[in-house]
């Protein structure tokens, strides 16, 4: 058997085309731009490729994107007080600060401060709440584009067992929410699994869906993986030179039924989702919706 390959480029792209004529609609509707703010600090390169990217899936989808780029020294009371103009700025929908931070500025500080209406990647307090209780505002970007993905095989998500891969504020723990709340895509029994999970690769074997968001070049190998799972994989590693995900691909590809490639995957579904956000931001605050 080898897998089908969910193809997150292609898939992206689709969206990004639909996104692109509900902004044209929207504009036409209200005549308001939306507009994302990003704020990146500092020189990680990894950082200022995904925010371009941001950028330039924004302006081709007809939404205004503002980059406010701050010097690695920024300290943590300028980032907030450049946060609090952003959010009773009315000319800006989205707020979007590139993580991570410089050590010196404490994440969730800054995450707190943003305005949640303006929180287009759902990491506020507010927002965070608000999805726990299965009534989001805002989808997580990464999360909301990994359902889509699962979506897109058309394997029947109720009562399996997905198994998630790390425990972070970003993927692992929206993630979870997501898969348990009713409805498609979703209505699914998960695990989250852990650096200090005992027996982790006994139930890795168990899952019909895998999200593999821990960081660890190749760690899921295919004895790990019951035949026809769905395998999600969310990491994006550097080794000599080489992308690779937290997923052994060329191995877990024979055993698995769908599987997400890297790079290609999860990336840039991450970066289409934060368009549907940025227009919701912008409906919300239009009072459109
Ligand atoms: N404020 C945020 N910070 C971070 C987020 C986020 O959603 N919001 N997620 C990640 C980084 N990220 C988006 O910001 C992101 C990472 C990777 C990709 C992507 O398209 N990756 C490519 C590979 C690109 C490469 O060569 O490195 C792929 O997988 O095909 C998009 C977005 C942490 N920070
Ligand atoms: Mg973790």
């Amino acid at each position: 058997m080898s897998a089908e390959i969910i193809d997150g480029k292609a898939l992206a792209a689709t969206f990004r085309g639909q996104i692109a004529d509900e902004v044209n609609q929207f504009k036409t509707q209200t005549n308001v731009v939306p507009h994302l703010t990003a704020v990146l600090v500092g020189d990680d390169p990894a950082s200022a490729v995904y925010v371009r990217n941001k950028q330039r899936s924004c302006e081709k989808a007809g939404i205004q994107s503002t980059l406010q780029r701050l010097p690695a020294e920024t300290s943590e009371a300028e980032l907030i007080s450049i946060v609090e103009s952003l959010n009773t700025d009315s000319g800006v929908h989205g707020i979007l600060v590139q993580l991570p931070l410089p050590k010196q500025i404490n994440e969730t500080a800054i995450l707190d401060v943003v305005n949640p209406l303006k929180d287009v990647d759902a990491f506020h307090p507010e927002n965070v709440g608000l999805i726990v209780q299965g009534r989001p505002r805002y989808l997580p970007c990464t999360p909301y584009g990994i359902q889509q993905m699962i979506l897109s095989t058309k394997m029947e998500t109720a009562g399996k067992h997905a198994v998630i891969l790390g425990r972070s504020e970003i993927v692992g723990k929206p993630m979870a929410m997501l898969l348990i709340q009713r409805g498609q895509g979703a209505d699914a029994t998960v695990t989250i699994c852990h650096s200090r999970t005992q027996n982790l690769n006994e139930i890795v074997k168990t899952a019909d869906i895998i999200i593999a968001a821990i960081g660890k070049p190749e760690f899921v190998t295919a004895d790990m993986v019951k035949p026809g799972a769905v395998v999600i994989d969310v990491g994006i590693n550097r080794v000599n030179d080489r992308l690779v995900g937290d997923v052994d691909f060329e191995g877990v590809k024979k055993v698995a039924s769908a599987i997400t490639p890297v790079p290609g995957g999860v990336g840039p579904m991450t970066i289409a989702m934060l368009l549907k956000n940025t227009l919701t931001a912008a409906g919300i605050q239009s009072g459109c919706q």
